[in-house]
């Protein structure tokens, strides 16, 4: 039996609206992204499989799918109506869902069967994921984005590594094997105020554990190697965390 008849049987004995649901079960037991009480939003999110999944995982959370397409309605799972290349769709998601754990998206071009410009278009949609994520996600959410293999492939993993303590690409076994789709997966989006090789002047106002320096970037904690509390210091950032960083004295 081909894997595509594998999972195609699973879901309608299993009560799945889609064979996708198990991609995102076999990304989730792979990246460990969904936990109870999470808010999850679903880009292109039609018929569901992905969201029955996210709602069964993210008990006691929020689970909210967004297609230009109808989706049937699915026991606590918010839905909204819209084409997420438009702007008024993202300002509606961002107004209704406030912030969120996670972005999915398994949202796919309609395909022409011409490989660049499909591939093209599949990495305009997980921009526009990742340009919702900008907008919604909080410190430390991870985000999901399918996209086809091919010549920007990397330029979107590269941006997305940016904003997130890292990136990896997880294939899962129910894509059909002769599919070029993969998914980027971004863990612990950063929000920090700073990136690594700035310098800027701080002021150390504690002590950590381990008798370095600790200043603060808005409400950023900055870890500075021999620093002293009082000192005001000039410094470089070395490495960067979603909610923490390190810097090394330059003056
Ligand atoms: C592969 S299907 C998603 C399957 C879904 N994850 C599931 O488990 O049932 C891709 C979906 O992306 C949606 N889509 C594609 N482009 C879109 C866009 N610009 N805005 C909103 N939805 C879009 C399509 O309507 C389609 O329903």
């Amino acid at each position: 039996m081909s894997g595509r008849d594998e999972y195609y049987n699973k879901a309608k004995q299993q009560g799945y609206r889609s064979r996708s649901a198990y991609k995102l079960q076999q990304i989730d037991d792979t990246a460990d992204l969904i936990a109870p009480s999470d808010t999850v939003i679903d880009l292109g999110a039609a018929p569901g499989g992905w969201l029955q999944v996210a709602a069964e995982r993210a008990d006691g959370g929020r689970v909210v799918g967004v297609d230009r397409q109808r989706i049937e309605s699915i026991d606590g799972v918010e839905t909204v109506r819209g084409d997420l290349t438009e702007e008024s769709t993202q300002a509606e998601i961002a107004e209704r869902v406030g912030k969120a754990d996670l972005v999915l998206s398994d949202m796919a071009p309609n395909m022409t069967g011409e490989y660049e410009l499909d591939h093209a278009r599949s990495i305009h949609l997980a921009r526009q994921a990742l340009d919702v994520a900008r907008t919604i996600l909080t410190p430390g959410g991870d985000l999901v984005v399918k996209a086809f293999d091919g010549r920007d492939l990397d330029d979107l993993e590269a941006d997305i590594e940016d904003e997130f303590e890292y990136v990896r690409t997880v294939r899962p076994d129910a894509s059909r094997d002769e599919s070029s789709e993969l998914f980027l997966v971004g863990k612990g989006r950063m929000t920090a105020p700073v990136a690594v090789d700035d310098e800027l002047t701080v002021e150390i106002t504690d002590t950590g554990d381990e008798d370095d320096g600790i200043a603060k970037v808005d409400d950023y904690t900055l870890f500075v190697s021999d620093a002293e509390e009082g000192e005001t210091v000039e410094v470089r950032i070395e490495g960067v965390k979603p909610r923490f960083g390190f810097a090394e004295r330059i003056d």
